[in-house]
């Protein structure tokens, strides 16, 4: 019957609207040929950065005017940008278990890097005091991969840490921030900063689909500064056939209406995938029910370590994805079998063959 997908990775392409986006893809045509026979503003065409700052305002409380913002054709290069233009005794700190792309990036990139370890409300204020570095890196609307939603107090004290020193800023990853399945969408804490010690990024990928490739990053008046005297003469690496498109599928609200839909979608398929598998798990699973984003984290009584479970999986044609490529640098070997949980592949008719495969995998 083929494989099976309960990716983290992916968005439910079955449900884009390709027709409205190609709708936006003529008027992109029509009204933009002179823009697009010319190389763009380093940072984006700056009507596209107008709508995501107008975007984000409404939507995240993020403060900010388009001139702040870089546009790039992912995560990954955004932060490179930034990161390329520090001293190199800068210090860095990363959530653990955490993004390992952006850890992988930072070390490359030759920075002293460290795991800062979570508690219940995320980062774990005394760790970051410990290590005492000059970025941090978090991701407080719902941390990745362990779903944990940042309170606003534990917010306030990693303000007042940063706004001690002039050396200090967090990068604020909103990533799938969208996605809040009626729990309360706290504001950015971008929107709480009042030093210009946030730096914000937020992507298209889970809200569009990640073959888009647009992602963005506000930077605080400060470090903008730096960015244009250093990025002047970049040409900016976006397409602006598909920043023209963006342009007009958000003002158009197809871009809020497909999220509207995404939500209802998204939290169906969750309550169902998460129904069948304590149906036939029983008291064999333990789900982190946090009801936000497209995965959650299920702890899986068995005797089988990760490499076997993997393998399994393999024969099964289920994709699935460990905790264990979160789990950054100095982590002992986890001792229980923890799964990333995606549910934005999976249709919904074929969920009960899906934990089938799993019931077989873990048993
Ligand atoms: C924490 C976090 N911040 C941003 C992105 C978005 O990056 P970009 O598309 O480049 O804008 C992801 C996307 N994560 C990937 C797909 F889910 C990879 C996960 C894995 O490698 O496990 C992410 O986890």
């Amino acid at each position: 019957e083929g494989w099976l997908s309960l990716s983290h990775m992916t968005a439910d392409v079955s449900m884009f609207p390709f027709k409205e986006w190609l709708k936006c893809q003529n008027k992109a045509v029509k009204n933009h040929k002179q823009e697009l026979s010319e190389i763009a503003h380093p940072q984006g065409p700056y009507i596209v950065r107008e709508t995501i700052a107008r975007m984000i305002a409404l939507t995240r409380g993020v403060m900010c005017e388009p001139e702040q913002i870089v546009i790039g054709t992912g995560t990954q290069p955004l932060i490179r940008q930034l990161m390329d233009v520090q001293r190199n005794d800068t210090r860095v700190a990363i959530e653990n278990p955490g993004y390992f792309r952006i850890y992988q990036l930072l070390k490359s990139m030759n920075y002293d890097v460290s795991p800062a370890p979570l508690d219940e409300k995320g980062i774990n204020i005394n760790k970051v005091e410990e290590i005492d570095p000059n970025f941090l890196f978090i991701t407080p609307s719902h941390q990745f991969p362990t779903g944990i939603i940042m309170p606003i107090s534990r917010r306030i004290e990693l303000l007042n840490w940063a706004a001690l020193s002039n050396d200090r800023y967090i990068v604020e990853d909103d990533y799938d921030s969208e996605f809040k399945y009626g729990t309360d969408n706290i504001p950015s804490l971008q929107s709480l900063d009042r030093n210009q010690r946030v730096i914000y990024t937020g992507t298209f990928s889970k809200t569009l689909l990640p073959g888009f490739r647009i992602s963005y990053m506000v930077l605080p008046p400060n470090l903008l500064r730096v960015y244009k005297k250093y990025y002047s003469s970049w040409i900016q690496g976006s397409n602006s056939f598909t920043l023209y498109t963006l342009h007009y599928f958000i003002k158009s609200e197809a871009y809020a209406r497909h999220i509207k839909r995404m939500n209802h979608h998204y939290e169906m398929k969750r309550k169902n995938l998460i129904k069948q598998l304590r149906l036939r798990f029983q008291d064999g699973i333990t789900i982190k029910n946090i009801p936000a984003g497209l995965h959650f984290l299920a702890e899986f009584k068995t005797e089988r370590g990760y490499e076997e479970i993997e393998a399994r999986a393999k024969q099964e044609q289920l994709e699935i994805y460990t905790i264990k490529r979160f789990m950054l640098k100095g982590v002992t070997e986890y001792n229980k079998l923890e799964l990333v949980i995606g549910f934005a592949s999976i249709q919904n008719e074929d969920i009960n063959e899906a934990v089938d495969r799993l019931y077989r995998i873990m048993k």
